[in-house]
């Protein structure tokens, strides 16, 4: 079951009370041990959640909501494994894949299956998913052939690496665009200065978060920001509109993961800090 999430309007964003902004914006339980967790926002109709296979495999399930015969017949999908070492299977072939692994599946693909190598310490996939318009070949890429960029510094708290998997001059896709930015040890801004991008929604999965710590998620139009208290393995989903900006109470990683109207990651309208209100 695929969970559904509406767009809303700057106008109406900003009369939101914080359990209507978690309600619409925050999506928890991603990383359900055993279970394919999947949530469809409208925003480009992105669909994104995790799958945590234990001691049986999971199959990617279509959803009445898509219309389709199965569920990539005319979608793409991206996923990174997070946790433990697994398999999964994409029409028969077999991809192998450690923490930090990204798969691209492209569109036709019928049959997808997540499995992990032990129940104890499963494999956790984070998926991202777009409408294709073509077939491009399913690959795979490890850490070490992303696309390394250093940002930030000690002094502004936001010293980090930001490892990008499928974008323009990687992985090609359709729409999808999708990599992970971890923060150095004692720094715990990330995306500040903020940005927007209305060419694009993005939603970030904050993981590697301990247990009773959380970051403070900044979203909104620059000059009305709000923000969400995250925890970890929880997902935000950020309109073409709003800033995307967090502080954690301790270091951590997140997924990004975008789609919308152009692949250019460096497609964005810088918000000044003079600018945030
Ligand atoms: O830490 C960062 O800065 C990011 O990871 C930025 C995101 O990748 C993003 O917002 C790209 O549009
Ligand atoms: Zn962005």
């Amino acid at each position: 079951m695929i969970t559904m999430r509406h767009g809303v309007h700057p106008d109406h964003f900003k009369l939101q009370t914080t359990s209507e902004l978690r309600d619409e914006f925050l999506a928890t339980g991603v990383m359900t041990p055993g279970a394919v967790t999947l949530f469809h926002s409208y925003y480009d109709r992105f669909i994104f959640g995790g799958a945590v296979p234990t001691d049986q495999p999971l199959q990617l399930e279509n959803d009445d909501a898509l219309r389709a015969d199965y569920f990539l017949e005319r979608r793409e999908l991206g996923l990174l494994n997070l946790g433990g070492s697994g398999t999964v299977t994409v029409d028969g072939t077999a991809y192998t894949l450690e923490r930090f692994d990204c798969l691209y599946i492209g569109r036709g693909a019928r049959d997808v299956r997540f499995a992990s190598a032990s129940a104890g310490q499963p494999a956790k996939y984070y998926i991202n998913s777009a409408p294709a318009h073509k077939e491009y070949p399913t690959t795979k890429a490890t850490q070490s052939e992303a696309n390394r960029i250093a940002l930030g510094d000690e002094a502004h708290a936001n010293k980090r690496v930001l490892y990008q998997y499928i974008h323009e001059q990687g992985i090609q896709s359709c729409q999808v665009v999708m990599g992970f930015t971890e923060l150095a040890e004692g720094n715990i801004w990330n995306t500040f200065p903020p940005h927007t991008h209305a060419r694009r929604m993005e939603v970030y999965l904050y993981f590697d978060l301990p247990e009773d710590e959380l970051v403070m998620h900044f979203m909104g139009s620059p000059e009305e920001t709000r923000h969400l208290a995250v925890r970890n393995d929880e997902a935000v989903i950020s309109p073409p509109w709003s800033i995307h900006s967090g502080a954690g109470t301790a270091a951590y990683r997140f997924v990004w993961g975008m789609a919308g109207e152009n692949q250019s990651f460096a497609d964005m309208d810088a918000a000044p800090r003079s600018t945030i209100r």
